[in-house]
């Protein structure tokens, strides 16, 4: 079993770098497969296991890729199956993106659900209400869903009923070769979408609109290999700024991109944490008493669900109560019982985590239940007193790239160890995502 411990106490300094934004460069790959011709190259691509997960995926449907050190080659001018196995899409929930891509370049696809996580229900109606619409027949039976094209898939007007990212960023790839235009509605505004809009544009794609709630897509005969550079990831920023503020450090994070980051950047202002945006990064700088603050998770551009519980770990260092509302999510509270094991004063009343800020926190053992719970019991760890030890590490190495490398650059006491379990099963029961 493996185990990041960290000793809490340090006042972080220092600069660091961001990698490749997680949520943006998993679209690209999938939608890699939309390449008819030639290969694909994205660099800055992070070495995390959601992108090792997604390339193995590939694989499985016979694309050649090239996980190299800072980029992935993909080309997919062969594809030998447009099935997905249970055991890639269980370990990642963006697996589903594939579904889109499949469709509309091979008119069929067979996808296990990716059912429920830690932190939701998660459904997929509103991607398949956009597929139906441009001209899926579908078919769930089993635990998979099965999509095929009878004639063409044509351009269609689609209300999103939330604006989902990951079914905007689905039916976006799938009405790519639609015949005819889409417009997508109440759509997702995520600095990712617009990612994806440019990558697929830069393999011939007709999309405007992204980054606004109405995308309009023209589709065209086929799409082409093209090089290019992922987004810096805002989540690994945020984390990291919060790092620097909850040690009551000075930290430059190089890469950050402020107008992705505008609403952590405005509550840490609130909090009283100075908060400096250049050109190639953002200059976080705390002391003393900070302030308590509230806050809404909201799609884009409101307060990121993804950082929400790297706040909370903030809000317990400010000096009177915060509020935490999470309207993204149905159940991503996972953290608030482990942080309570460090001391923390928190209740949860419905959508909403009250924070009584200001109280001592002691370090404990730990697990990390998601993702992002896991980095934020990492930050909760470095101002406790005495050891935290963080399990369940396999949900922060989906997202984060040598954090504990990182941490330690900046002045944490931490480390990664390995302890012999002569009890552990043999047999990956783990579910990620
Ligand atoms: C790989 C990736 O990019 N993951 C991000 C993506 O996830 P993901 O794309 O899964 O998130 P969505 O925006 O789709 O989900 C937001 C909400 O909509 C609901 N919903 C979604 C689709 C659907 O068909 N029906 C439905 O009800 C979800 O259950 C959830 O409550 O955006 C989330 C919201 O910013 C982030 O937290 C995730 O980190
Ligand atoms: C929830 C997240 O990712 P995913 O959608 O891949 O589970 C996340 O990145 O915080």
């Amino acid at each position: 079993m493996e185990k990041i411990i960290v000793r809490g106490g340090k006042r972080l300094k220092g600069r660091v770098k961001v990698y490749g934004a997680k949520n943006a460069v998993l679209p690209l790959i999938a939608a890699s497969i939309l390449a008819s011709r030639g290969t694909i190259t994205i660099l800055d691509t992070p070495q995390l296991e959601d992108v090792k997960t997604i390339t193995k995926l590939l694989n499985e449907l016979g694309i050649n890729t090239q996980l190299g050190d800072d980029q992935v080659k993909i080309n997919a001018e062969k594809i030998h199956s447009t099935e997905a196995p249970y055991d890639l899409v269980r370990k990642m929930r963006a697996s589903i993106l594939v579904m889109g891509p499949l469709l509309a370049r091979k008119k069929h696809a067979r996808i296990p659900l990716p059912g429920g996580c830690a932190i939701g229900t998660r459904p997929i109606d509103q991607h398949l209400k956009g597929f139906e619409a441009l001209g899926v027949k579908l078919d769930i039976q089993q635990g998979y869903v099965e999509g095929y094209v009878p004639e063409k898939l044509r351009g269609a007007r689609i209300y999103l009923d939330f604006p989902s990212v990951g079914a905007t960023q689905n039916i976006l790839m799938a009405a790519t070769l639609a015949e005819g235009r889409t417009v997508i509605e109440n759509a997702a505004c995520e600095p990712e979408i617009v990612d994806l809009a440019n990558f697929l544009n830069a393999m011939g794609a007709r999309i405007r609109g992204a980054g606004t709630d109405e995308i309009r897509i023209d589709g065209v005969d086929f799409l082409r290999g093209t090089d290019y550079t992922v987004i810096p990831d805002r989540i690994e920023a945020g984390t990291y700024m919060v790092a620097a503020a909850i040690t009551r450090g000075e930290v430059f994070v190089e890469g950050a991109i402020s107008d992705h980051l505008n609403p952590l950047i405005a509550k840490m202002r609130e909090m009283g944490v100075h908060v400096l945006e250049g050109e190639n990064g953002i200059h976080v700088r705390a002391e003393g008493d900070l302030k308590p603050v509230d806050v809404k998770t909201l799609p884009y551009p409101g307060f990121p669900t993804d950082l929400q519980s790297q706040m909370m770990a903030l809000q317990l260092t400010a000096n009177g109560t915060s509020l935490i509302t999470e309207t993204v999510f149905e159940n991503r509270f996972m953290h608030v019982e482990e942080m309570k094991r460090m001391s923390a004063k928190i209740k949860i009343d419905g959508r909403t985590a009250v924070i009584e800020g200001g109280h001592p926190l002691s370090g404990a053992q730990v697990k990390a239940t998601d993702l992002r719970a896991g980095a934020s019991l990492i930050l909760v760890g470095m101002v406790a007193e005495g050891v935290t030890e963080v399990t369940e590490l396999h949900h922060i190495d989906r997202g984060y790239v040598n954090i504990v490398e990182k941490l330690k650059a900046l002045g944490a006491d931490i480390e990664r160890v390995t302890i012999e379990d002569h009890d552990e099963s043999t047999v990956d029961h783990r579910s990620y995502a």
